[in-house]
């Protein structure tokens, strides 16, 4: 049995390269990609794979009768279109794992798909060294589960052979919560960095700081009226600890901007505008955020 993996980036390769040490994996981009692939991990060894990597040009070679699992990891903007590429080759049954940050295809793909489909959220961090390596820049946890807590088995199956794999997981039946989380993170940080062009740890900074609070303080009000129980130490406490942890980080959207690819802006963010809409709620940095955003991405739109 294997794995695919559709989005051969810098997550995609990270999950690619662990499987396939112990699993055939193939991978799915929409361009061709060196099969010889390099993982550098969080240690500083170099581990060398040879991996499948189908275009869309070779799908003919896939078998997908023989998947144990599809795991769909671009970015959140680009994933239904790649998965629709792939999707009419595969059994309706196969499972897939979406691993997008942000709400945005989670609960439509779940909804849309009759196999069983889960999502995963995760703390590893890796970026691409170029096309044929990728660089696991630290260990995580990672989490998986099923939006309506179906899928429980095969939920548990999943996490056991990424933990099997080098990558911790557990299955979870509360993976919406840790979704929504993970959301208010990357609201509290990634735009923020993202307009500043500073690393994590510069929004501790006494001028920016005031920022932070401001965008937690709009969240949190939206946590409560999405219903999403806040963590055990309230919604600051796990923005500010994540800014601690990866404060030498350059966070995904900085990244995104600084190599003139488009932001995932409108899945992390319009989740939380939508429900403040719905409920009346003022958000003025939320707002001001998404615009900014917005205006670079699709000028004259925003
Ligand atoms: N990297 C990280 O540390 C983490 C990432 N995540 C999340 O994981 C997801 C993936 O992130 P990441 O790997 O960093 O992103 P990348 O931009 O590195 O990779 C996305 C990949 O998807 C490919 N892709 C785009 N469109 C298609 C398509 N139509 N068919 C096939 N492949 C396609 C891209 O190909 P091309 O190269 O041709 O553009 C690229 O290889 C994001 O939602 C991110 O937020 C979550 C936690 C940590
Ligand atoms: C947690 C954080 C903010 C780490 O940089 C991240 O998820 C990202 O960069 O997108």
């Amino acid at each position: 049995m294997s794995h695919l993996i559709i989005g051969p980036g810098a997550m995609g390769r990270l999950l690619a390269l662990r499987l396939a040490e112990r699993l055939p994996v193939t991978l799915f981009g929409r361009r061709s990609l060196p099969h010889r692939q390099t993982l550098t991990t969080p240690e500083g060894e170099h581990h060398h794979r040879s991996l499948e990597c189908l275009t869309p040009d070779s799908l003919d070679e896939l078998d997908a009768s023989r998947l144990t699992a599809v795991h769909l990891v671009t970015k959140a903007y680009s994933a239904e279109a790649a998965l629709a590429t792939v999707a009419p080759r595969l059994p309706r049954d196969t499972p897939l794992v979406l691993w997008q940050n942000g709400f945005d295809v989670q609960p439509r793909l779940t909804r849309q798909r009759q196999g069983p489909t889960l999502c995963a959220t995760t703390t590893e961090g890796a970026y691409s060294n170029g096309d044929d390596s990728v660089v696991h820049a630290g260990h995580g946890s990672t989490w998986i589960g099923h939006l309506d807590g179906h899928h429980a088995e095969l939920a548990a199956t999943l996490a056991e052979t990424l933990t099997g794999a080098g990558l911790p997981a557990q299955a979870v039946d509360d993976i919406r919560v840790r979704l929504w989380h993970k959301l208010a993170v990357n609201a509290a940080i990634n735009p923020l960095v993202a307009r500043f062009r500073v690393p994590n740890g510069q929004l501790r900074d006494p001028a920016l700081h005031p920022m932070v609070d401001a965008v937690i303080e709009e969240v949190e009000a939206i946590m409560v009226a999405a219903a999403i129980p806040p963590p055990p130490r309230g919604f600051a406490a796990l923005v500010w600890d994540v800014v601690a942890a990866t404060a030498d980080n350059r966070a995904s959207m900085l990244q995104d901007i600084l190599a003139d690819r488009p932001t995932e802006h409108d899945a992390i963010l319009m989740p939380l505008l939508r429900v403040a809409r719905d409920n009346s709620l003022e958000t003025p940095h939320l707002a001001a955020l998404h615009q900014q955003l917005e205006a670079r991405q699709r000028p004259g739109r925003a």
